[in-house]
């Protein structure tokens, strides 16, 4: 196989980034966590790392970045409590690991790949997953741990959070609970090319804000929060997690590319397929085993980054495309 250029792309979730408008010190902590997530991906593919090293380190970096709704710093449950998901796929063989709803793991995306590897399920959930953590020595955390005050005043902030308990929550709201089209950007996600021509995407997440417990978004469900084939490229995705899922966002868009669109078309039909077909908002970051590169976002925002040559290339809003060194 010819040696292919590395290249990694990473995106800090899609949203309306209401919290860093007019605010520079807030959007610089988002360009700067996206830059370093980039960084730390790439470094991978340069010291030989394959595309699955590079999107779990790209992720982690963005995890443990409180400003991006992952690990640290995630959303909260109308509860107040920390439930998160993730998942990782290797476009070579197409294995895929996930966890749903997990409390106590500072990395999801860590654990969801040790499912992949060390089991032979895709997906685990909630405690299950924690203990299946401890069990191959993945260190597992307080929750509160991961609980900041940003999350918090987050929740407070939304109207329905005013209803003191869950039952009179439940009875004034019938049916309804956050959505992504409240400000919940920060969700991440990584693809990646390494120089075997392998790709890798990774996604995590908190979820949504305020959400119901136990509600599952699109990121650890594979074809939806994202998707990895050799065959055809790799996709992260991001944005309102119940119209991904019902629009199986991720394998369209590799479907696209299957049917001859560059990655740039693929995803830009992909996007207006989710706000033609259920209305829903998000982004995706795509990458083809040739190494183009396709980001889109339909919503007012999507932090994102790529590497793919000596510079790093990134932005938030339409139109933007910011360079530095590596
Ligand atoms: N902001 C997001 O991307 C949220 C995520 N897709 C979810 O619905 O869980």
């Amino acid at each position: 196989m010819t040696e292919r250029r590395p290249v990694l792309v990473v995106h800090g979730g899609a949203g309306t980034h209401a919290a860093i408008a007019g605010c520079p010190e807030a959007r610089k902590a988002v360009e700067e966590g996206v830059v370093q997530a980039a960084r730390r991906g790439y470094d991978e593919l340069r010291k030989g790392g394959s595309s699955l090293d590079a999107v779990e380190a790209a992720v982690m970096s963005l995890e443990d970045n409180a400003t991006f709704n992952a690990g640290h710093g995630s959303c909260l449950t109308l509860e107040g409590a920390v439930e998160m998901d993730a998942s990782i796929m290797d476009g070579h063989s197409l294995d895929a690991g996930s966890v749903v709803c997990v409390s106590n793991v500072a990395n999801p995306v860590h654990l969801a790949r040790a499912v992949m590897e060390q089991t032979k399920h895709v997906s685990l959930i909630s405690d299950r997953a924690s203990a299946f953590a401890e069990h191959v020595g993945i260190g597992t955390v307080n929750p509160s741990t991961l609980i900041t005050e940003k999350s918090l005043r987050r929740l407070h902030s939304q109207p329905q959070f005013q209803a003191s308990r869950l039952d009179d929550f439940y009875k004034q709201n019938p049916g309804s609970t956050g959505t992504a089209k409240d400000d919940n950007h920060g969700t991440v996600g990584a693809v990646a090319l390494d120089s075997h021509g392998n790709v890798a995407y990774a996604t995590s997440t908190g979820g949504i804000n305020a959400k119901m417990p136990g509600r599952m978004g699109d990121s650890p469900i594979i074809g939806s929060g994202g998707y990895a084939d050799n065959r055809c490229g790799c996709v992260s995705t991001t944005g309102d997690g119940e119209a991904l899922m019902k629009t199986c966002l991720a394998r369209q868009i590799t479907f696209l590319m299957e049917q001859g669109r560059s990655a740039q078309q693929a995803v830009e039909e992909g996007l207006s397929y989710l706000q033609d077909r259920v209305g829903g908002s998000g982004g995706a970051i795509v990458l083809t085993p040739q190494g183009d590169i396709g980001i889109s976002f339909v919503s007012k925002g999507m932090s994102w980054a790529y590497v793919n040559s000596p510079q790093i290339h990134y932005g938030i809003y339409h139109g933007e495309d910011n360079t530095e060194a590596v």
